[in-house]
């Protein structure tokens, strides 16, 4: 019996667009909740959300059943920390800030077991392997290993091409809020400036044959990036959705339906 199947992974190879949402309230049940709305993917974010290995492993469980994908965020790609998440089972992991072929060579064979990788063995131990039910899992498990790096600051678009070159790399996914911060437009990820970049990026991305992959919370610019595109995008978080249904739900109340309330924005 080989490693699940990953059909996000299988997806983005067919350059099928798949539709996500960020999952950042750091609970198991609100994950649960928004993975029965129909979305491809599911971001759960260890990097801005509050989450710890327990607790990320909590939600991927808590998806498990749904036909959302969970993608996972780690806060930084440490070679350990994705050794564990892994080990838990997640299939499909986003990692932060990369900016050069060596941090995405060293992220390639932190996900593979040796001989092509680092990856420590002791899947035997986790859900990864249905604790030990999967009798192939160690055989099968880097095939079905979805590696995507994030591309956010200028350093991260100059290596580019280099990092979309390497074998391993199945998507590279540009980071608008952190992209426009780092060349001088923070809070405004939809600048035309930071837009133009993204579009650059997402030709090279495709010329190298990856996965494109972004996220917003403007469903005009989700109109953009699909047109320039987007492989995969996520297009709002449950804590936004929370914060702009639940003020526009008491506005419209005290306005007997008039609130001009908009969702919140977000950036
Ligand atoms: O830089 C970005 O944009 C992202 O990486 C997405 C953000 O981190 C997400 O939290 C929305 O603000």
């Amino acid at each position: 019996m080989p490693a699940p199947k990953n059909t996000f992974k299988a997806a983005i190879r067919e350059d099928q667009f798949q539709l996500g949402l960020w999952v950042a309230l750091a609970s198991p049940y609100a994950a649960e909740i928004v993975s029965g709305s129909g979305y491809d993917w599911l971001l759960i974010d260890g990097e801005h959300g509050p989450n710890d290995i327990p607790l990320l492993s909590a939600q991927i469980q808590a998806v498990a059943r749904s036909g959302s994908h969970p993608m996972v965020r780690l806060p930084v790609g440490e070679t350990w920390m994705i050794k564990q998440i892994l080990d838990t089972g997640a299939q499909t992991l986003l990692i932060p800030m990369v900016e050069s072929v060596e941090q995405a060579q060293a992220l390639v064979r932190a996900v593979r077991y040796p001989p092509h990788g680092v990856r420590g063995v002791g899947a035997a131990l986790g859900r990864a392997s249905q604790f030990s039910r999967i009798g192939d899992y160690l055989e099968t498990a880097n095939d079905e290993i979805c590696l995507i790096v994030q591309i956010e600051s200028r350093a991260g678009l100059a290596a580019l091409d280099d990092i979309a070159a390497l074998e391993g790399i199945d998507g590279l996914f540009i980071g608008p809020s952190d992209l426009a911060a780092d060349m001088g437009y923070l809070g405004q990820p939809g600048h035309p400036e930071v837009t133009a970049a993204i579009a650059d990026a997402f030709a090279r991305i495709k010329k190298a044959g990856r996965a494109r992959g972004i996220m917003t919370l403007n469903l005009d610019q989700a109109g953009i990036y699909r047109d320039m595109g987007a492989t995969f995008m996520a297009i709002g978080t449950d804590v936004t959705l929370l914060v702009g249904a639940s003020t526009k739900l008491r506005e419209d109340f005290l306005t007997g339906g008039k609130s001009e309330a908009k969702p919140v924005a977000g950036y």
